[in-house]
């Protein structure tokens, strides 16, 4: 049987799951209950499109742009690069990048340890020129374990702009604390939400063979 080693990079979802300020708070709550006579439990939740480990669509960052539901998997299933960028300030530049080799998935670790706890209001971003020279390599999915592209109070969402002419696809908030740098296969499938400018996903990097 195969056992190539499988790392889940998604956040545990549940009450308190750190969100962007203002927005709608993680909740969950029992509809049917088997304590209190149904044959099964089954519940309802709150949440906001970018709860978590989250796929942006282009609906999110421009007018009549694809919806979640629309947008191709490709970018989202396939190999990728993790690349460690741990302390390189408040963007990730160019240099920043490693030789991609070919990789066309491209995922950056900024935390030494993830904050599960508490939102990061000084979170690293990216450099709208490291998406361009991405682009260039023909890289078609930018992760990372911030919660955003841009900086937190970014009013011209430089980096998610340059996502969008390069057409490319962003995961956000994904938990790289337990990878090493290097190559793995990315799981990571948006659900299909239509008319959604975002969805959570269960993120997952499969070692390679
Ligand atoms: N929830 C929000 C509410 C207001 C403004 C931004 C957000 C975001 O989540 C930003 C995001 N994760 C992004 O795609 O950059
Ligand atoms: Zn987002
Ligand atoms: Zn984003």
């Amino acid at each position: 049987m195969e056992t190539r080693r499988i790392h889940d990079i998604s956040q545990p979802l549940r009450p308190g799951v750190p969100v962007w300020p203002g927005d709608t708070p993680f909740g969950g709550e029992q509809t049917w209950k088997m304590a209190e006579g149904s044959p099964v439990n089954v519940s309802k939740l709150t949440l906001s499109t970018h709860t978590g480990a989250h796929a942006d669509a282009p609906l999110h960052y421009a007018a009549d742009a694809p919806d979640i539901s629309s947008v191709d998997l490709e970018p989202f299933l396939g190999e990728c690069l993790v690349v460690d960028a741990r302390g390189v300030g408040e963007l990730v530049q160019p240099e920043h990048v490693p030789d991609l080799a070919g990789a066309r998935r491209v995922l950056f670790r900024t935390y030494d340890r993830f904050p599960h706890e508490a939102w990061d209001e000084a979170h690293t971003a990216i450099a709208p020129a490291t998406i361009a020279k991405l682009a260039e390599y023909g890289v078609l999915l930018i992760g990372m374990d911030g919660p955003s592209l841009d900086p937190q109070d970014s009013k011209t969402m430089d980096a998610h702009l340059a996502v969008l002419s390069a057409d490319m696809r962003v995961l956000e908030g994904l938990v790289l604390d337990d990878v090493a740098p290097g190559r793995y296969e990315l799981i990571a499938l948006p659900l299909p939400i239509v008319g959604g400018d975002a969805s959570p996903v269960r993120a997952v990097l499969r070692e390679l063979a």
